[in-house]
């Protein structure tokens, strides 16, 4: 029984068998957290506890998934289905939605994304007649969040002569009215940001009592991972929750908080022992992600930081290679370089691109290295930066199908408004803006009785409003009683939303198109999904999942293996087998805004440990000598995170190391614009990597294999003398048949038949064969 349990060590058992009362695990990266987490809610279902009464709060959605899908395997899939896991927003956006009515939004509220918000603020600034070059609406934004994120309303604001002080010294004075005006519009439309969804959580439970009680009832056993990146608003949303059982588990590393800038604050993990003073607490040392190297000179880097609780990070597992450090000569080699390498691994070590992740330290950086990957054919997938969902024409259909879930959503409706183009200008936009808010009404309502209303527009503009907004109220009713996708579908064709895409017929329309299919596609497979999990399949769900998914979710349409990009603030709690640590240098990595102070410099620096020990066997660190920023092409220092890892984890990269075997097969061309410093990895035991993979990420071992003696798979190992029609085992794609040879010496190649992927051709030399039969 409880076999869950032997796969823990000592402490990480009494960490999930404890069961009431507060608790803190704090421990360093890779040493079991989330797997601790995970298991304890499988514990507590185990013994009894409903799943009803268990709320998990993860740090993205994807991860919420994983170990829901984890513990479905130790308690059953039903058992699990009740379980709320999620992240905040995705969570409270759900409580939200059955409480909206209190706080006077619609339960079908809109959840703007970044870009609707930024959109409406420079509307307002507008609108107010001020200087958008001193009012910029995404720093204005990023102040307004600030205020949600530490609970800091509108009237808050105005009662604080600091803050106004603040913004008139910063020469902004109108801050708080924009703040006022932004709140008052989102409210009027129906409409909740990001940060709202926390604010408004916390109003629900501040001002309602028997709301508090209802979840704090409904919500025994509350966990939160990534404890040390909770802003003020989160901390009181937990808190107060669980303040009726004390029945709360969280879990993180202060060396692992990399969110201040967006409020995290890093004390709610130091005072834990202070707001539950009778807590228990874990710790956990041992760190079974990494090599032996990666670990320590994760741990040199961070004992520079002063400000950090004192903990253990060691692990039993092998030296591994010393950390690679390449310097290019630029940018765009620098992308070349890590493609080149990312190639080679693959090759030498039999490895997916699943296995590789590139880290940066801002999206921008994605370019250069994404054009390296396209060149070498590498298959790639980005995290965050624009989303599929936020491309134009994806948005556009969108919006459509908002403002049938929620016409009063301003934002959709000027999207949507003029488009496609039927003659309704900027002016008279602005026009039925500015009756809207005189009125106290939507702009939805304001076309819908523009006949009624006193309005300088001609006659012949209100027909063109009138015929839109007839076509709208006719989609209303019809998506009454249709699905999501019958729905999208009659939106696509009433409103005409491809015709002018499919006329254009150039690529970039035709590539558009079928964008907007992929859409359709991806909400038919949602419907499905949500049925077979007997949940919520309507419009309003889909637009919920899209508004909260953007961030950190890949930004690709299929599911096919591939390198993953991303920024280093989205890779918390990941793991890759080889981890390319890019553009390491002075004013990037620590990047020039966080290098004023101490402790900026120490957000850097955990980031960069963050970042190092997502890697479990191999880590690259490169840096160019020239760099192109903002345009220019700027020269480059070294980062000082080089310097502060302990020089004997580290081995520079030189040009002289090619390896002359692979040199040997690999096609001359690849070389033409290859960097000059490739150092070709020494192979790494496969057998031993095997065991790991194994181990992990619970691949199955096919029977047949473990049917052949030891000895045959001994001789047999890297054999290359395989005739047509040998059955032969493959490290990954399992067994096939040997369908036919062709080259000869190290370019001997065997085309194969496997069960699992079809037919492959793969270089004998490198492809590691067992011959069974
Ligand atoms: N007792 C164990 N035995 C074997 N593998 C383990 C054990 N504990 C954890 N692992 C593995 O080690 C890796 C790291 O675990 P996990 O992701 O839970 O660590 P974490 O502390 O949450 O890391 P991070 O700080 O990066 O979020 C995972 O692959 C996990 O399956
Ligand atoms: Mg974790």
């Amino acid at each position: 029984m409880n076999t869950y349990l032997n796969t823990l060590n000592e402490a990480q058992k009494q960490a999930v068998i404890q069961k009431d009362g507060p608790m803190i695990i704090i421990a360093g990266a890779g040493s079991g957290k989330t797997r601790v987490l995970t298991y304890r809610i499988a514990h507590l279902m185990q013994q009894g506890v409903d799943s009803f009464n268990i709320l998990s709060l993860t740090f993205t959605n994807k991860a919420a998934k994983e170990m829901k899908a984890r513990i479905a395997g130790v308690v059953g899939a039903s058992e699990a289905k009740n379980l709320w896991m999620g992240t905040f927003h995705s969570v409270f956006a759900r409580i939200l939605r059955s409480e909206a009515d209190k706080l006077g939004f619609p339960s079908n509220f809109t959840i703007y994304d970044t870009q609707d918000s930024v959109r409406l603020i420079t509307s307002i600034i507008k609108e107010m007649n001020l200087d958008k070059e001193r009012y910029k609406a995404k720093q204005i934004l990023g102040r307004i969040s600030s205020f949600k994120n530490s609970l800091i309303t509108v009237r808050a604001y105005f009662n604080s002569s600091d803050l106004q002080e603040a913004d008139l010294h910063a020469s902004r004075p109108k801050v708080g009215e924009i703040y006022k005006e932004y709140v008052d519009r989102c409210f009027k439309s129906g409409a909740m940001d990001f940060d709202d969804l926390l604010l408004r959580t916390n109003e629900l439970l501040a001002r309602f009592p028997e709301v508090l009680a209802k979840y704090q009832s409904r919500f025994k056993y509350i966990m939160v991972d990534e404890y040390q990146d909770t802003n003020h608003s989160q901390y009181i949303i937990v808190r107060s929750l669980a303040d009726k059982f004390e029945n709360i588990c969280v879990v993180g590393d202060d060396s692992q908080s990399i969110y201040s800038f967006r409020g995290a604050n890093i004390q709610n993990i130091l005072n834990f022992q202070k707001d539950y003073p009778n807590v228990k607490t874990f710790k956990l040392e041992q760190n079974y992600r990494s090599t032996k190297n990666i670990v320590n000179a994760a741990n040199s880097v961070i004992a520079r930081n002063k400000t950090k609780l004192d903990k253990e990070v060691w692990t039993s597992n092998d030296d591994g290679d010393s950390i690679n450090v390449m310097r290019t000569i630029s940018d765009g080699e620098e992308g070349r370089f890590v493609a080149q390498s990312i190639w080679e691994n693959q090759m030498n070590h039999q490895l997916s691109p699943d296995d590789f992740c590139i880290l940066y330290r801002t999206n921008s950086q994605s370019r250069a290295i994404e054009d390296a990957l396209r060149k070498k054919g590498i298959n790639y997938k980005i995290y965050g930066g624009i989303s599929f969902y936020q491309r134009k024409e994806i948005k556009d259909i969108l919006s459509y199908l908002r403002i049938l879930i929620n016409p009063n959503d301003e934002e959709a409706f000027k999207r949507i408004i003029n488009y496609p183009a039927r003659g309704i200008g900027a002016t008279t936009i602005d026009k039925l803006t500015i009756a809207a808010n005189h009125y106290k009404k939507s702009i939805f309502e304001i076309v819908k009785y523009i006949d009624k209303i006193d309005i300088s527009i001609n006659s012949g503009t209100k027909n063109k409003l009138q015929n839109f907004m007839n076509m709208m109220l006719r989609l209303q009713i019809e998506s009454q009683t249709k699905n999501a996708f019958e729905i999208a579908e009659i939106v696509v064709k009433q409103a005409q939303l491809i015709k002018d895409l499919e006329k254009e017929g150039t690529p970039e329309s035709v590539s558009k198109v079928e964008n907007v299919q992929e859409l359709l596609n991806g909400i038919k497979d949602f419907i499905t999904d949500k049925i077979e999990q007997g949940e919520d399949a309507s419009l309003t769900t889909f637009l919920e999942d899209v508004a909260l998914a953007t961030d950190f979710d890949a930004n690709k349409d299929d599911d096919k293996p591939s390198v993953s990009l991303m920024t280093i603030h989205q890779s918390k709690g990941l793991e890759y087998m080889y981890v390319y640590i890019v553009g390491l240098e002075e004013n990037l990595f620590p990047s020039a805004m966080s290098m004023n102070t101490r402790s900026e410099l120490e957000e850097e620096r955990r980031l960069f440990y963050v970042a190092l020990t997502r890697a479990e066997k191999v880590a690259y660190l490169t840096y160019a000598q020239t760099r192109y920023r903002w345009g220019k092409l700027v020269d480059a220092e070294p980062s000082r995170f080089l310097e502060e890892i302990d020089d004997q984890y580290l081995h520079y990269l030189t040009p002289k190391t090619i390896n002359p075997i692979i040199n040997n097969f690999i096609d001359k061309s690849i070389f033409d614009d290859a960097p000059k410093g490739i150092r070709f990895q020494k192979p790494i035991q496969r057998k031993k990597m095997d065991r790991d993979l194994v181990k992990k990420k619970e691949i199955v071992i096919p029977k047949n294999m473990k049917k052949v003696s030891q000895t045959t798979a001994k001789t047999n190992l890297f054999d290359e003398n395989v005739v047509v029609g040998n059955i032969v085992e493959h490290n990954r794609f399992g067994t096939g048949e040997v369908i036919s040879l062709e080259g000869s010496g190290p370019n001997k190649k065997a085309e194969i038949k496997f069960g699992t992927v079809g037919k492959k051709k793969l270089l004998l030399q490198f492809a590691k064969l067992r011959v069974i039969g």
